[in-house]
Order: C-alpha cells, then structure tokens, then sequence
C-alpha cells in the first residue's frame, strides 16, 4: 500500500508577489525551468494566498480531468476572469449550475451546428483572405482576429443590427487587448478607478450596454427559423433573465474568438518557416483535404500553446500526483509543459503537423482545449474555422516570413506571438 505524501511539492521559493508576476507575464518561460528543477509536480505561491500546484504528467493530467466536478472546481479556478464574463458564465459556474449552463449553450456547438455553419465560415474566410495585404510584412494576428470576431459575432447573433455590431467590434477588441498589468484590476475592483483601468471598465461597460440593447431587442421578435445562439437560448426558454443571456453573449465572443485567432496566427509563422509542411498543406487546400489542415492547427496549438493553463480548485482535501493535498489549492494541468514533453511528443520543438494524421495522441498528453465536463465546448468549432481560414488563405497567396521567428507574450490569459505573427503573403 502507497503512503501519500501530505506536504506540498516543492516548487519556487520566491516571495509571492514576484511569482505572481513571473507567472502572468512569462509563464511559459519560468514553468519550464521550474519544471526541469522541482519535477514533474511542483508549487507556485501566487497572490492573494492562491496555492498553486503544477501537475504535468499524462497520468495525473487525466486524473484531474476524470476527478469528481464538486471536488475540482473549475469555476472557482476561472475566478479570475468573472468580472469580465459574468458570475452566470458557464466558464465560471461549478456543479449543478455549470451542467445546466453547458447543456444551454450545447446545441450551438454539436455536429449538425457545425455543418451548418460551414458556408458562413468558407465565406467570411474567402473575404477575408481577399483582402489581406501583399508583398508586405503583415503582423497577420490582428486580420485573423478580425475574421474570427465576424465569424463568431454570426454564430451568436445571426444577421443582426448592423449599425450595433459596428459599435460593438471596436468594444470586443478593447476588451480582449489587455496586458498583465490590467488583469490586476479585474482581481482589484478598487483600482478602476484610475486609468489604464477606469478605460478597461469603460469599455466593457459600453460593450454590456449594446449587448443589452440587442437581447431586448431580440426579445421581441419572431425567432421562427433563426438558429444564432441567442435566438436559440430565447426560444428555448423566453423568461431567460437579461444578466444571463449577457453573461452567455459575452463569454462565446471572448472564449470563442481570440483563441481561435491566435491558433492561426501561430499556424502561419510556422507554416512560414517550414517549407515543406507549407507545400503540404497548399496541396491540401487546394484538394479540400481538411485533415491536413486540421493536422496544422493541432500541431501550432501543440507547439504554441494558447491557453498554458487550466486550472481546478479543491474543495476538500484530496489526492492529486500521489500527495493530499488541502481544500483550496488550485491544481493546474500544464498545457504548455505538457506538450513540450519529449516522452508525450517526440522532437517536442519541431513543428510537425504529421504527428496528427491517422492518429490520436494519448489521453492526457494533447490538451489545448483542457478536458473533462470542462472541455471547451468549441474544439470542434475551433478546428473546423481553422481549417476553413487556412484553406482560404493557402489557396491565395504563398508564405514567407516577415520577420525574425517569434516568442509569446501574455495577453489577457493567453499567449500571443510578441510581434503579431508577421508574415510576408504573395499571390500565388
Ligand atoms: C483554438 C481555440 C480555442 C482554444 C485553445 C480553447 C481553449 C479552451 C480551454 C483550455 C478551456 C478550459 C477547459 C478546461 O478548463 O478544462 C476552454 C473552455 C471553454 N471554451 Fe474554448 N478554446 C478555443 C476556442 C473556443 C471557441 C471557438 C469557443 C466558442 C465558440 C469556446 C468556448 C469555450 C467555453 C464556453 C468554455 C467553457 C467550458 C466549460 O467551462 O464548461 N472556445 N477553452
């Protein structure tokens, strides 16, 4: 019979503040060396008293993932991002209320929603292709932000106002753009008062009123036919409280477009410095193979992890990684170490997109979408609109790189290319 350990791993012995900082600013840079000297399962102790524990292996990934949703909080580990999603988000409900919350918004995000959303996907990726700069370095992030911020706002409002979702795009990307030092101020709410602050709250504020202005709208009308997110949830239940519907508006625009574009950013200053996986995937742009293509987006995700992290909070204690560990730490499978591991993925720095064709890798060692009854409910979604872009490009213009290859820096949670991904497009 095994003894659990009931100490914590050993980890970083740095005052909080400063593993706070390292943490929100150069994760993936610190995790891997923290990694390589305390092992496979060590601790981070970050601000406001978060104990933080680092599991990596493939084996205690999966137990985290398998463990009983009332004792591994995801909600409560997502705490961070409520002010801006809302408390009746899905990303930061737990229990009864995330199932019931989930299986809402589920319809939206099934096999037979995604087939139908492939026209829409090929032509606002066909647009946008079109009119993506030649001949020039092209930090290409912030046009694949801009088709996937379309092509979501479609998915969770259909053909709406236009004039509203004019006001509404700027307000999303003013949302989204925010750096570590802004994120303080959503665990902060007395620091909003003063800028950079008081202008994050400000447009999130505007970005709540259109959406509001847009479910009372909604309301009103006839859904008959309408298949968008929101006239889905509305007929589906009419009584639905406007704070919910908001809540839900607002986490598919922010979950369900950057991640998505910084995917493909990543996918092209690869596809940019590889040659031959570049052919490949023209080739299969061209042919309408969407598993290579798919294979690409996996493979940046891979390499260049979006999300570093998820995160479960205990509620009681509980064995993780072979020790009892207390109620209220916050266990975080590491995405990024992860997949980074030589024993889960061979040649872990190259980038092959072959790794994915014709099979699956083990259970626990490819996570990007995190997993569980907390999987990202648009893997699918994610997948599909990458190939779909992809292909639009490819079957355009050749690649080459614009600039020097790239490092990460964080961006709100996730990590984004420092100098947006450039790259050089030339009509093919
Ligand atoms: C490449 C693109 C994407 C990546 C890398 C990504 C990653 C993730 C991750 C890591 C989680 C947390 C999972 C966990 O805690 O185990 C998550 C959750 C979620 N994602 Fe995504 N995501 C992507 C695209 C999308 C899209 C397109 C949508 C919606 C249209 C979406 C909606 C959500 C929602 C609603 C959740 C919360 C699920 C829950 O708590 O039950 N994501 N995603």
């Amino acid at each position: 019979m095994s003894t659990l350990l009931s100490d914590l791993p050993e980890g970083p012995r740095l005052p909080r503040a400063v593993q706070t900082a390292l943490f929100m600013r150069a994760r993936h840079r610190f995790a891997p060396r923290w990694r390589a000297k305390y092992g496979p399962v060590f601790t981070m102790r970050l601000a406001l008293g978060r104990t933080v524990v680092v599991v990596t292996r493939p084996e205690d990934i999966r137990a985290v993932f398998a463990g009983p949703p009332e004792v591994f909080h995801a909600g409560e580990g997502n705490s961070i991002l409520a002010p801006v999603m809302g408390r009746d988000s899905v990303l930061i409900l737990d229990e009864d209320a995330h199932l019931r919350s989930r299986k809402r918004l589920m319809p939206a995000f099934n096999g037979a929603a995604l087939r139908g959303y492939a026209d829409m996907m090929r032509e606002l990726a066909a647009k946008a292709a079109d009119s993506l700069p030649t001949g020039t370095p092209l930090p290409i992030h912030a046009p694949m932000n801009a088709v996937t911020l379309e092509i979501i706002l479609r998915v969770v409002f259909g053909m709406a106002d236009g004039e509203r979702l004019t006001a509404l795009r700027p307000r999303i990307n003013k949302v989204v753009d925010v750096g570590p030092v802004q994120i303080f101020g959503w665990t902060y709410p007395q620091l909003q008062r003063f800028p950079p602050w008081k202008t994050m709250r400000r447009h999130l504020a505007a970005a709540d009123d259109l959406l509001n202005a847009e479910i009372a709208e909604r309301r009103g009308q006839d859904l008959t036919g309408r298949d968008d997110v929101l006239s889905r949830l509305l007929a589906a239940d009419p009584d639905t409280p406007a704070s919910q519907l908001r809540d839900d508006m607002m986490t598919l625009l922010l979950a369900g477009h950057e991640t998505t574009a910084t995917a493909l950013a990543w996918s092209f200053h690869e596809l940019a410095r590889d040659p031959d996986a570049q052919a490949r995937a023209r080739q299969a742009a061209d042919s309408g193979d969407d598993e290579y293509l798919q294979a690409v987006a996996k493979e940046a995700m891979r390499l260049r992890p979006v999300i570093y992290s998820v995160a479960r909070r205990l509620t009681e204690p509980t064995e993780v990684a072979g020790r009892l560990l207390p109620a209220g730490t916050i266990v975080t499978p590491s995405i990024g170490l992860s997949h980074a591991d030589p024993d889960n993925f061979a040649g872990p720095a190259e980038f092959r997109p072959e790794r994915f064709l014709g099979a699956s890798p083990e259970a626990g060692t490819w996570i990007p979408f995190g997993g569980g009854v907390r999987r990202c409910i648009g893997a699918g979604f994610a997948l599909q609109e990458s190939a779909a872009v992809l292909r639009e490009v490819l079957t355009r213009h050749t690649i080459a790189p614009g600039g020097p290859r790239e490092d990460a820096r964080s961006r709100n949670i996730t990590l984004v290319p420092e100098r947006g991904a450039r790259v050089v497009l030339t009509p093919r």
